[in-house]
């Protein structure tokens, strides 16, 4: 008999999907393990085409009831579904860190706060969405922001729940039914968060989670003519493939990819603090979209900035991620392990030298990369062109502002910068001129959801947060009313 649950780490978690308020098998099913020890976790729901056409007739089924339900009752739902991932943090932090092997404390301490801050940000911002009135001679316009519809939503593994949730809120707070299909590398927390939101009260159908490989029930959600928008964080050539099923139906979409973005160190900038932000980068194990993975140091303290550096770095502890002494756990799968090998070994054959890490971290064997900082690397070459997902990053020199911008802008990407730099001046100036959805000033990863979040050239489509998610997430309306009376004579 087909297991339906699997208990990870002492909690319950279904393996099926879950459509229109009831959970579905799968006549296959996928190995889901653990990048920790590579422990199955799970065999889980294979989806297909089938799964993905009741997923959307769910949706369909649940949309116009969910859409027509008052702006404060679904606040209300989703402050509760807030609530229940409040009371599981601990169970979630645990599934999630055994899934993905990112750090247990991270979990813990930022990331399940986080989830559930994205449905309480979404939730009261849906309350400010305010019905713009302005006049034109005497006609009044009322901007109002009506529910598109099912959207599908496709996440990454690298922060699985956050991520989703970031898209799931406030498509569900802008009156949306929602198919949510998260990576098969890390499928779990999406299940849970199923339970979480039919314990809270989301009537049946309003979330829908569907599991399984994304060229085959991924696949069949973004080409399906039924679905009225489509958010994807992850890959540029995923990307490309889901563009290219969206443009046949015009589904409307959001993308968020990948970056290779820039720390910029100005020589008067307060080098602790940059030597601390550059070290920041290896979190998760390097496997941050928005991870500054390019140092571009002033040359005339890039030998001091280079020690403070390699004196932090060489205090991280890898481990395993459960353990809370561990700064940096194992990456997600061999697969990753060994693209970001090659990428290394591809530019130490290419005469870069390796100051610190360079391989596989072979004392702790498994998924372990050593932190790895990379200098002697050409502005064209492919390490520091292409985006690595691992706790990889190279040093380049300049010598001037305008070197420091033009290296800075000179990839395909436009994700994030940051800038460490003693003069607010400066800062304004490189900002201005910098490709980059977010500039960070003396700081990383300081994350506002009511800020336009999103990527330039291909680190992506369109922005999210606050405003602009429920720009896209909703279909838009003005309605022109005439004044009492008025007839056109124009
Ligand atoms: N900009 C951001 O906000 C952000 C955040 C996190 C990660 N990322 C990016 O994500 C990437 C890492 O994630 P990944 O390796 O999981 O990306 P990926 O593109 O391989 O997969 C992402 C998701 O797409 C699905 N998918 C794959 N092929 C599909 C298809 N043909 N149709 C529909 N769905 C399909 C996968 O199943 C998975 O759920 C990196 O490039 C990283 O920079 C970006
Ligand atoms: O790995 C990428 C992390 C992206 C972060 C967010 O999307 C966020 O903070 O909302």
């Amino acid at each position: 008999m087909t297991q339906h649950t699997t208990t990870v780490a002492g909690v319950e978690v279904d393996t099926r999907h879950w459509i229109g308020g009831a959970r579905v098998a799968s006549a296959e099913t996928f190995a889901d393990l653990s990048p920790i020890d590579g422990a199955t976790l799970g065999e889980i729901a294979r989806g297909g085409a089938a799964e993905a056409e009741a997923a959307v007739a769910a949706a369909e089924a649940a949309f116009p009831a969910w859409a027509a339900t008052p702006r404060a009752e679904r606040a209300r739902i989703l402050h509760a579904i807030a609530d229940g991932v409040e009371k599981r943090i601990e169970d979630l932090a645990k599934v999630e860190t055994l899934d993905n092997g990112a750090l247990l404390r991270s979990h813990r301490r930022g990331v399940m706060p986080r989830v559930a801050h994205n449905f309480r940000f979404f939730a009261d911002w849906l309350l400010t969405l305010g019905h713009e009135d302005f006049d034109t001679r005497g006609h009044t316009n009322q901007v109002s922001w009506d529910p598109a519809g099912p959207c599908v939503l496709i996440t990454p593994w690298n922060a699985p729940l956050m991520l989703a949730t970031w898209k799931v809120a406030p498509a569900l707070a802008a009156g949306n039914t929602v198919i949510l299909k998260p990576a098969e590398w890390s499928p779990l927390t999406a299940s849970l968060l199923a339970d979480i939101a039919a314990e809270a009260g989301l009537p049946a159908g309003v979330l829908n989670v569907v599991q399984g490989y994304g060229a085959e029930v991924g696949n069949a959600l973004v080409s399906h003519p039924g679905v009225r928008r489509i958010s994807f964080t992850g890959s540029v050539p995923t990307a490309k493939r889901i563009a290219a099923a969206a443009a046949a139906n015009l589904t409307p979409l959001s993308l968020e990819l990948g970056g290779k973005s820039p720390l910029l160190v100005f020589a008067d900038a307060d080098l602790d603090l940059a030597a601390d932000l550059a070290v920041e980068q290896y979190d998760n194990a390097g496997q941050v979209c928005l991870a500054a993975t390019r140092l571009l140091v002033e040359s005339s303290v890039a030998e001091e900035f280079t020690r403070r550096f390699v004196e932090r770095a060489e205090a991280l502890v890898q481990g395993d991620s459960r353990d809370g002494a561990s700064d940096l756990g194992p990456n997600i799968h061999p697969r990753q392990l060994e693209k970001i090998d090659g990428f290394v070994r591809r530019a130490l054959d290419g005469g870069a030298r390796a100051v610190i890490g360079g391989g596989p971290n072979t004392d702790l064997g498994g998924l372990y990369y050593r932190p790895t900082l990379l200098t002697g690397v050409a502005q064209d070459s492919e390490i520091v062109q292409e985006e690595v997902f691992g706790p990889v990053l190279t040093l380049q020199t300049f010598d001037t502002e305008a070197e420091a911008v033009e290296l800075a802008n000179d990839t395909r990407f436009g994700l994030a910068a940051t800038l460490a730099t003693g003069d607010p001046e400066c800062a304004e100036r490189v900002s201005a001129q910098l490709v980059a959805g977010t500039v960070w000033v003396n700081c990383f990863f300081v994350r506002d959801l009511q800020a336009p979040f999103g990527g330039s050239r291909h680190s992506g489509v369109g922005r999210e947060g606050g405003t602009w998610s429920f720009d896209f997430y909703c279909d838009v309306k003005n309605t022109v009313t005439a004044p009492k009376g008025w007839k056109d004579h124009g």
